[in-house]
């Protein structure tokens, strides 16, 4: 409020932005801020002393690089691109001044909805050599770099999966990840960065196992589970909360069926399995929602894999939707009062519990 005697100028109230920080996740976003309900603080009144006002304290709401903000009209208010950088989505009323009889102007209230722009519907996660790339080119139409050395993908390279009646699905084949990414070794974090912004994740493996160079140690298809789930646990742990599919690659390979068969075994066994694994295991064993083996380079289970990948997605569609819907019903039920019909003329409201 203005002070109509001194004509003095009350605060502005508070606005509410979006900011957007590197290394959140959406889900840490969600995680913090469960209400969901953001206000900024109130403008003061002038005073004697204080003819103008002070402006009511902004609230930042702290988002992953990659947020698209858009207002329940579907407008879009910003992308957030970089790290520190902003988008207003409700400003504070302007105070009380001479012109608005020295009374305040409400602020703006507004409904938004934070989006993750996804890089691709799924990504494709393993050691380097597991054979991702020739995955994605087997089944899709990308043409990535392929070659028998490590890193040969050193940028995420986004193939469509295409389906029998046009469905789309996209693949993003993520630069090979090595023991110690989430300290930053090898491709580190210019590779898990982009894990954050795929629906799903998939794990490539050799049927074999791997080594990576002379010096290091031999893993075995098992191993390299357990140590990619442990880059991705110490790099953020609610990766993990993603759908997984494991994809078993290399099935041409001799011997291939008895390793896969052990490595079935080795999973559904994992908590027992645990102490012959390094000493670096992951906190908790990731569930597959799926296990397919394949051979990239003959098309063995390729069909099968395309089918698994769509089930899968259209699941979890299903239940996103689901939430959405729950979400939505809570919602409504905390905003709408319930006019009692027993008090008439004496409207009191209740919760619609
Ligand atoms: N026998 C066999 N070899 C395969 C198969 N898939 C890939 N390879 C070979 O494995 C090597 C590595 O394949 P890539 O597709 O480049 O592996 P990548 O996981 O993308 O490797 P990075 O780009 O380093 O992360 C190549 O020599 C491929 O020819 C397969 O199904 N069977």
């Amino acid at each position: 409020m203005g002070l109509p005697r001194m004509g003095g100028q009350g605060g502005n109230g508070g606005d509410v932005l979006v900011v957007a920080k590197k290394d959140l996740t959406l889900k840490r976003v969600k995680d913090k801020y469960p209400n969901k309900r953001f206000v900024a603080g109130v403008g003061t009144n002038s005073s004697i002393r204080a003819l103008k006002g002070a402006k009511g304290a902004d609230v930042e709401i702290l988002a992953p690089v990659g947020i698209c903000v858009t207002a329940d009209d579907g407008r879009t208010l910003g992308e957030l691109n970089h790290d520190g950088e902003k988008v207003l989505v409700a400003k504070g009323g302007v105070g009380g001044s001479f012109n608005s009889g020295f009374l305040p102007a409400t602020g703006q209230n507004r409904h938004i909805r934070l989006d993750l722009r996804l890089i691709a519907d799924l990504g494709l996660v393993g050691f380097p050599n597991a054979g991702k790339s020739s995955l994605l080119t087997a089944l899709s139409h990308a043409r990535p770099q392929i070659a028998s050395y490590p890193f040969t993908t050193l940028r995420p390279e986004i193939g469509k999966v295409m389906y029998e009646d046009h469905k789309q699905v996209s693949v993003a084949d993520l630069p090979g990840l090595i023991e110690g990414a989430h300290v930053n070794r090898g491709m580190g974090h210019k590779f898990l960065k982009h894990v954050e912004r795929t629906k799903q994740l998939v794990f490539v493996v050799d049927v074999c196992g791997f080594q990576l160079a002379s010096k290091t140690p031999f893993r075995s298809a098992f191993e390299a589970v357990q140590l990619l789930t442990k880059e991705l646990e110490l790099y953020k742990e609610e990766l993990l909360s993603k759908p997984a599919i494991l994809v078993v690659n290399k099935m041409d390979l001799p011997e291939a069926k008895e390793k896969f068969r052990e490595l079935e075994t080795q999973l559904e066994n994992q908590e027992e399995l645990s102490h012959l694994l390094p000493e670096d295991k992951p906190k908790s064993f990731l569930h597959f929602k799926h296990t397919v083996p394949v051979s990239a380079m003959t098309g063995l289970g390729l069909p099968h894999l395309k089918a698994v990948i769509r089930k899968s997605l259209e699941e979890e569609e299903a239940n996103e939707s689901e939430r959405h819907r729950i979400e939505k019903l809570e919602m409504l039920r905390r905003k709408i009062p319930v006019v009692s019909k027993t008090t008439w003329g004496q409207p009191h409201s209740e919760p619609l519990d």
